[in-house]
């Protein structure tokens, strides 16, 4: 975030989904940030949309409460009066084409009475079904006709499979151009998401050895305790293969995998990330089982609670076959890659709440030295996203005292220790106010990835077998572990670094 308030530029937001969960919890607060950190125009303006009447005042009200409740920087009185009166409200049924009429009216209002000059930054915040309709009827209504720019930022899911993403891509596109759409995967707002790829092209320590020759396997888990929560409803036709393995995590894979970009240009790096999913190998229905391995958490203990099972969930079918975790046994079958399998899972109710990438680098060729236990243990490469963002190096070195005792020594940093980093949305929603592609996602990378997850939704679409059950607060399910069993590895125990476990001590 090193923009100058001079380069920034004034616009219009027009949320749609002002009165929901996620304008509530993130993009409020997001926009507080960036106001607070001086990282927006003096001359925007928010109007937030929904079907609930209200006034500009109790939206403000609204809004003044969600920051309260969730920005993650601190809130003074006196910030209020340059901040609330940025926002208005409007009562705006989406399905209903004459609504949007006054809405351009009210916008042509704001533009004139804040200076603004047409830039205009339409947020869906909404449910996925009511995409495609927003696209139109903002086209229709003559709102896109701006004499600035126009950018339509969408949230996930991006469709369910890649027919109805094709779909909804078809229909956004009759109203905006492709470096026109933010589509948002908030992993890639994470400050450690975006750190790899910095470590990898900024270090001549890494990029030697970052191909098939020197890495062994790579491990990402995206561990969560929280179950279902309110959000049965969407989750349990969605599941976990597509709320995080279509996007998330195969936006990390992308992301260590992908060749240095020639520039660090949005089409650049968004070319390199679409080489890695060509290349990645694609699953047919009947060799599922081989590579990827579903779950359903039941009755457990986490965090000290006792919680329920999935299917006892509020807003879940009873006898519902929906997965909660998928682990993944995946190949890039291209020169750099070839024969490195990256491992990656992904649950809800597990052990402990942790985003992690671990690079396995292979063994020494001949050991001279050996650990008390026999071998040496490989050098690995942590890279923690979350909640803790740092590194981790293990290396091995000679236990102090010991004539050739050798122990797993971790040369630690930690990126959030005792500072704040931004919040995914803050870096996302400024980006989009700035026109910076980077950290969305290209249609080209969505429509692979589904083309990726497909054949594994209907393999399990279409088995008989029941889903395996794992017990809430552990690992997964036991498959998961012999995915990795078969190649003769184990996945390495989430460090979970936290801020106290850093300095470079010897474990
Ligand atoms: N919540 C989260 O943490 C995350 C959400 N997302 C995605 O963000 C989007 C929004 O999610 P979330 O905030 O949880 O959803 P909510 O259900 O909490 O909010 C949806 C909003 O849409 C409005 N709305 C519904 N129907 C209409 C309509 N016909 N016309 C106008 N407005 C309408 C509602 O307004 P009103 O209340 O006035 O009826 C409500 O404010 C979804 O696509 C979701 O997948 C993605 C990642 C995380
Ligand atoms: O997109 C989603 O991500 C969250 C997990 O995000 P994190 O930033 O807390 O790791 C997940 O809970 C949710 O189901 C999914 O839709």
């Amino acid at each position: 975030m090193s923009k100058s308030r001079q380069s920034l530029q004034p616009f219009v937001m027009v949320l749609f989904g002002a009165n929901g969960d996620l304008a509530k919890r993130k993009l409020f607060p997001a926009l507080f940030s960036l106001h607070k950190n001086r990282l927006l125009h003096e001359n925007f303006a928010v109007v937030g949309l929904g079907r609930s009447p209200k006034d500009d005042a109790r939206f403000r009200e609204a809004v003044r409460e969600s920051v309260e409740k969730y920005a993650r920087t601190s809130v003074d009185e006196t910030d209020w009066e340059g901040f609330l009166p940025h926002f208005s409200y409007r009562s705006v049924d989406i399905n209903n084409p004459e609504d949007f009429r006054p809405l351009k009216e009210h916008v042509e209002s704001l533009e004139k009475k804040h200076s603004i000059s047409g830039n205009r930054l339409f947020y869906l915040a909404i449910a996925p079904d009511l995409f495609g309709n927003v696209s139109t009827h903002l086209k229709a209504s003559g709102l896109t006709d701006t004499a600035g720019w126009k950018r339509l930022v969408i949230e996930k899911p991006f469709g369910h499979d890649h027919e109805s993403a094709q779909r909804l891509n078809n229909q956004i596109r009759q109203t905006f151009q492709e470096e026109e759409i933010y589509r948002i995967d908030h992993y890639l707002g994470k400050e450690m998401v975006q750190n790899i790829e910095v470590i990898r092209f900024a270090n001549s320590l890494f990029e030697p050895l970052w191909n098939n020759r020197y890495i062994d396997n790579v491990q990402i888990t995206a561990s969560e305790t929280v179950g279902v929560e309110e959000r049965a409803g969407y989750y349990d036709h969605a599941g976990a293969l597509q709320d995080m393995v279509q996007n998330h995590m195969l936006q990390m894979v992308m992301m260590v995998a992908m060749e240095p970009p020639s520039r660090l240009k949005p089409e650049a790096i968004h070319d390199e990330k679409v080489k890695v999913l060509r290349s990645l190998r694609r699953i047919k229905e009947e060799e599922v089982d081989q590579y990827v391995v579903r779950g359903q958490y039941h009755a457990g203990t986490v965090d000290g609670k006792p919680v329920v099972s999935y299917r006892q969930e509020e807003g879940v079918s009873s006898d519902s076959q929906t997965e909660t975790f998928v682990a993944a046994k995946m190949y890039i079958d291209n020169f750099r890659w070839s024969g490195v399998p990256f491992f990656v899972r992904t649950g809800k109710r597990m052990a402990q709440k942790a985003t992690e990438i671990v690079i396995q680098f292979k063994e020494m060729p001949k050991n001279l030295y050996f650990n008390r236990e026999g071998d040496l243990g490989p050098n690995l490469l942590v890279i923690s996203v979350n909640p803790t963002e740092g590194l981790s190096l293990r290396i091995n070195a000679k236990k102090p005292g010991s004539d050739n005792d050798v122990v797993p020594i971790a040369l630690d940093f930690c990126n959030n220790c005792g500072v704040d980093s931004p919040e995914a949305y803050e870096r996302l929603l400024q980006d989009a106010i700035e026109g910076d592609l980077t950290f969305f996602t290209r249609w080209d990378e969505v429509s692979l990835a589904w083309k990726y997850v497909d054949p594994i939704r209907n393999a399990w679409d279409q088995t008989e077998r029941s889903i395996p059950l794992y017990k809430a607060g552990s690992w997964g399910p036991k498959e998961a572990d012999r995915l990795l069993a078969q190649e003769n590895k184990s996945w390495w125990p989430v460090s979970g670094l936290r801020p106290e476990g850093f300095s470079n001590r010897l474990r």
